[in-house]
């Protein structure tokens, strides 16, 4: 079964919130809402389940037909940023999806118990959900989720505060159990890692709209705006004064690197000179901030820092590594990789 909505707005004391014109999920696919803090993930997630106190306008549509809040109760499960469990055993929580949708106790603990084995917390079926720790609450949560098979799943930052390994290990043991299931998944994350492992599409959602939709690794490698660029971790922002490029340039910082002594630069690189601000140690790599006529500019190096703060330094950053960004328009969604993506047009002045 596929989600979707037409014309969505979610507006909250006369502020819009969400204004999407047409976002579809189809089932067996797994769709990447990212955005940064407040862009209005989970106002959209809630609204696709009809749920939550902001005022909801358009329509909602299951299979491509208007659903009703009952048809999107029985279709859809939601894992929540913070899961609430009941004071009962993991096992009785994991069935509580199954028992709300009338399955009989005995054959709901029957449904649940492989969840919580594929979610690697079968050994804690007994236990009183209380007793869980945040990572575990979480695993069960999901399971709950799952046991009903549910035809649309939501999924709001469900590795939030988990530490990184156990995050890593709960985002296989999630695909793995998605890839049993033919659901349509929505997954809310601000993190493209996450989006990278569970999702085939991206929508990068930014002040409440839509900017940039497609396959995730067209859309985490070419952003169309600043803002989408910065979502993605092209941090180092060239402007047309740097490099005679006619649109602003961006670059992930790990991709520019500081040129020593009167080294010149490889070819097809675009070089930019500036002082050196400040060096910030990363743990085996170096955040340089560099100043230039327009701006500051980062990069971040593993090899030695070849001046101190306060004097000249040139940064390096091959072209293959340069996205071109455009200001956004209004309304407008760009589908699949921004622009020309890797092959930047060169420029009107080659550096
Ligand atoms: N019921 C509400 N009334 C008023 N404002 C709201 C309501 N719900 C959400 N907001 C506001 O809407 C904006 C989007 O919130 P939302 O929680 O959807 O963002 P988000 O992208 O999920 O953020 P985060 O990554 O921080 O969780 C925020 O500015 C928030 O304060």
């Amino acid at each position: 079964m596929s989600i979707g909505c037409r014309d969505l707005r979610v507006t909250a004391h006369g502020r819009e919130l969400v204004s999407v014109r047409a976002l579809d999920v189809p089932a067996g696919e797994t769709l990447a809402v990212l955005g940064p803090n407040g862009a209005g993930k989970s106002t959209l997630l809630r609204a696709l389940a009809h749920l939550g106190a902001a005022a909801r306008s358009g329509s909602i549509l299951l299979d491509g037909q208007d659903a009703t809040t009952a048809q999107l109760r029985q279709a859809v499960a939601a894992v929540l940023q913070r899961p609430v469990l009941q004071r009962k055993s993991v096992l009785d929580n994991a069935a509580a999806g199954l028992r709300l949708r009338g399955v009989r106790r005995g054959e709901a603990r029957r449904r649940a118990e492989p969840w919580l084995d594929a979610l690697g917390v079968a050994h804690l079926a007994d236990r009183q959900a209380h007793t869980l720790s945040g990572g575990e609450s979480q695993r069960v949560a999901i399971a709950r989720a799952l046991a009903v098979a549910p035809r649309v799943l939501l999924l709001d930052e469900p590795f939030t505060g988990l530490d990184a390994t156990t995050r890593t290990d709960l985002l296989a043991d999630l695909r793995a159990a998605l890839n049993e299931q033919d659901a349509a998944v929505l997954l809310v994350t601000h993190d493209r890692e996450e989006a990278r492992a569970l999702a085939q599409r991206t929508a990068l959602l930014v002040g409440g709209e839509i900017r940039q939709i497609g396959a995730t690794a067209d859309v985490l490698d070419a952003p169309t705006d600043l803002e989408c660029a910065t979502l993605l971790g092209f941090t180092t922002h060239l402007p047309p004064a740097l490099t005679g490029h006619q649109s602003m340039l961006v670059a992930r910082p790990e991709r520019c690197r500081p040129l020593t002594g009167s080294t010149p630069p490889p070819p097809d690189t675009v070089v930019v000179d500036g002082v050196l601000r400040r060096v910030v140690p990363l743990g085996g790599a170096h955040r340089l901030d560099v100043d230039t006529t327009s701006g500051t500019v980062t990069a971040v190096t593993t090899a030695d820092v070849p001046t101190s703060p306060g004097h000249p330094i040139r940064i390096a950053t091959a072209r293959e590594h340069l996205r071109e960004c455009v200001p956004p328009v209004p309304g407008r969604v760009v589908v699949g990789a921004a622009g020309p993506g890797a092959a930047v047009r060169w420029p009107t002045r080659p550096s």
